[in-house]
């Protein structure tokens, strides 16, 4: 359960990574100091700074730049990706268009999922079937996203691993049937200047994202500098500020997470609100379960709690697949 935690912590995850796929992973001292913080981490806040992560800062703002100058086309031109049912929910969707809690929120986005080809998982996953559209401008625009996403997927499989050993079990506790075949999400976001510092539009809505917790396992954001928007609850109600900390990403846990570790591990409520006079961008990478893995607490996540699951199990392409279907007004 977050706790009334004021600050996020900060996890220089780098002995984790340079032991993650070593057999004697959990012999290694550094990296057992690393699981260590993250468990606390994960149990106080549910949200860390990772740092040390090995992925280059260059990538990382090419990334949000190439962002930036998509969002900074003309609409005739960016809404020639434009997400539709028929596209499986992948493309471009203008400012309001996605409600969270019954609300427009004020951000554009392009959303990408991991590809699924027709009938892949059935009903289950037809919805969202269909493969990723990127623009054409700027040019490599695909290229430089796929580069990323091998990155930062991997990343987030190590952290797991990490992960998987604070909850007491074996490093590849998320592996084969349950995450071996990672399930993946991006929103590219773009969050524009509030007129005047204040509201947007006439409701007096000034909230680029309500408050709502992530779907699956890890998600890693690469934020703007200079530009505190991202907030986080913490268990008294207060929202506390993940600041931008350049070279690190921002790491939260998802509803997933909570079901495969009892609700040892919670999901924590975030928002966003720009209120700086900057156009801001965020990616976020949503690391996933496979995507029709059915997620109930793990045996050893359930032994603290003397056997007893405390939390619902669901499989995680109908968790995903509902909350896409409600997320947009088409
Ligand atoms: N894949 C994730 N986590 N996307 C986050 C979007 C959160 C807002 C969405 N309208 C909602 O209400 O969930
Ligand atoms: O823009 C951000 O900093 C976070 C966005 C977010 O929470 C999300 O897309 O789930
Ligand atoms: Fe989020």
């Amino acid at each position: 359960m977050a706790s009334d935690f004021q600050t996020i912590p900060i996890i220089d995850i780098g002995p984790l990574l340079d032991k993650s796929d070593d057999p004697k992973m959990a012999e290694d001292k550094q990296a057992l100091e690393v699981v260590r913080l993250l468990d606390e981490a994960c149990k106080v806040a549910g949200f860390f700074y990772v740092k040390g992560h090995g992925i280059p800062d260059s990538l990382i703002k090419e990334v949000r730049d190439a962002t930036r100058k998509y969002f900074a086309l003309p609409y005739e031109e960016k809404i020639k990706i434009k997400m539709t049912p028929a596209s499986g929910y992948r493309g471009y969707q203008r400012v309001g268009e996605n409600i969270t809690k019954g609300k427009p929120d004020i951000h554009e986005a392009i959303d990408c999922y991991k590809p699924i080809v027709q009938g892949e998982y059935g009903t289950l996953g037809a919805p969202l079937e269909g493969s990723n559209l990127w623009p054409d401008n700027p040019s490599n625009f695909n290229l430089l996203m796929e580069e990323y996403i091998n990155l930062v997927k991997d990343l987030s499989r190590k952290i797991m691993r990490g992960i998987a050993l604070a909850l007491s079990g074996l490093p590849d506790s998320f592996e084969g049937e349950l995450a071996g075949n990672p399930f993946w999400v991006m929103r590219l976001i773009g969050y524009p200047v509030l007129s005047d510092g204040k509201s947007l539009d006439m409701q007096g809505n000034d909230v680029g994202c309500g408050a709502h917790t992530d779907y699956g396992l890890l998600t890693l954001v690469n934020q703007d500098e200079d530009i505190n928007a991202l907030q986080v609850r913490n268990r008294a109600g207060e929202w506390i500020s993940a600041v931008p900390i350049p070279g690190t990403f921002v790491c939260n846990i998802g509803d997933m997470l909570k079901v495969w570790s009892n609700g040892v591990y919670e999901s924590t409520l975030h928002r966003v609100i720009n209120n700086s006079p900057t156009y801001r961008v965020s990616v976020a990478f949503f690391y996933e379960p496979n995507f029709d893995a059915c997620i109930e607490p793990l045996n050893f996540c359930k032994e603290k709690a003397n056997g007893v699951a405390g939390v619902e199990k669901v499989v995680y392409g109908e968790h995903l697949v509902q909350k896409v279907l409600t997320n947009f007004v088409m």
